[in-house]
């Protein structure tokens, strides 16, 4: 019996959710065991809400962990990690992801179109907000934060005070809640985050070892179309800090593989966007985001912000 390798992951619902899948996959697919180890971080302890803390703290104190040798690996939510590469670490896997759209949880089962003009709903991104006003529906848009089982709350627990939240829908499934959603928004009216719903399976880059073991888990698919939506938003945030939207699918083509990918830049207020698309192959995923990007600084993206209400 092989010493477990020490997964060290938050203690939200989420993160354990989310350590406690790969750790799973990991020992099905190599026969390793894998032993969870708690980080408590400044975030954990101060008690203030995540979005005013910013998730960059949960990551730090992730990646400080592992550059000390008290955990081998971690596994952080995708979209949550800054684009700059972590000297010294190293990206080994990234599983097959989870549906990437954004969902509704609404009162009485309604769907977006069903939620009459005025109605309440809540979410915390500034992508989201921003395409909730793009839509036109009058709804009233409320800024949330907390955990994914407090904004469900909002809506379903017992002092509901909002009609609506939307929230990743990789969240939700990941924590057993994909019954309550009532409705999955279609990417056309809700361009996902980049690297929404993809984990990132992330050891030391001297690590030999567990850099080989850990790709048992990764899976190409998912790694090309993350690689495109990020180096997307590497090259935007060089020009611009409006809310920036991604999506990447892959399909077979007549010449093989190919990759679509389609993103945007929304003003904060819904106003005004600018939505592009480019095709190619895989293999040059992360050409093919930052040539998108460079169209969409060309159409504008960068005089998106300031326009506020
Ligand atoms: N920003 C918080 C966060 N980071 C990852 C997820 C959900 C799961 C994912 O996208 O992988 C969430 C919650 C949400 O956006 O509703």
């Amino acid at each position: 019996m092989s010493t477990p390798l020490r997964l060290g992951t938050r203690g939200s619902a989420l993160a354990l959710a989310q350590s406690q899948l790969v750790a799973d996959s990991l020992t099905a697919a190599t026969g390793r065991p894998v032993e969870l180890v708690r980080i408590v971080t400044a975030g954990d302890r101060s008690g203030a809400p995540v979005a005013q803390l910013g998730v960059g703290v949960f990551v730090s104190a992730l990646r400080d962990a592992l550059t000390a040798k008290e955990i081998d690996f971690a596994v952080h939510s995708y979209k949550d990690l800054p684009t700059a590469p972590h000297p010294g670490l190293h990206i080994a896997a990234i599983p097959q992801r989870e549906d990437p759209r954004d969902a509704l949880i609404a009162r009485d089962n309604q769907t977006l179109a069903e939620l009459a003009p005025g109605a309440t709903i809540g979410t915390g991104a500034v992508r989201r907000i921003a395409q909730l006003h793009a839509l036109g529906l009058q709804l009233q848009v409320t800024p949330i934060r907390g955990n994914v089982d407090s904004r469900i709350a909002r809506v379903l627990g017992p002092g509901a005070d909002l009609d609506a939240v939307v929230l990743a829908r990789a969240g939700v499934v990941r924590l057993g809640r994909a019954a309550e959603i009532t409705e999955t928004l279609d990417p056309m009216l809700m361009l996902p985050a980049p690297a929404q719903g993809a984990l990132a399976v992330e050891c030391r880059s001297d690590d030999a070892d567990l850099v080989e073991l850990l790709a048992a888990l990764d899976h190409a698919p998912s790694r090309a179309a993350v690689t495109a939506e990020r180096a997307m938003l590497a090259t935007l945030e060089a020009g611009c800090s409006a809310p920036v939207a991604a999506h990447a699918e892959l399909a077979e083509g007549e010449q093989g593989d190919e990759i679509y990918l389609r993103g945007a830049v929304i003003s904060p207020d819904g106003a005004r966007a600018v939505r592009l698309s480019r095709t190619g192959t895989p293999a040059d995923a992360a050409e093919i985001g930052k040539a998108l990007a460079a169209d969409l600084l060309d159409n504008g993206a960068d005089t998106l912000m300031g326009s506020t209400e």
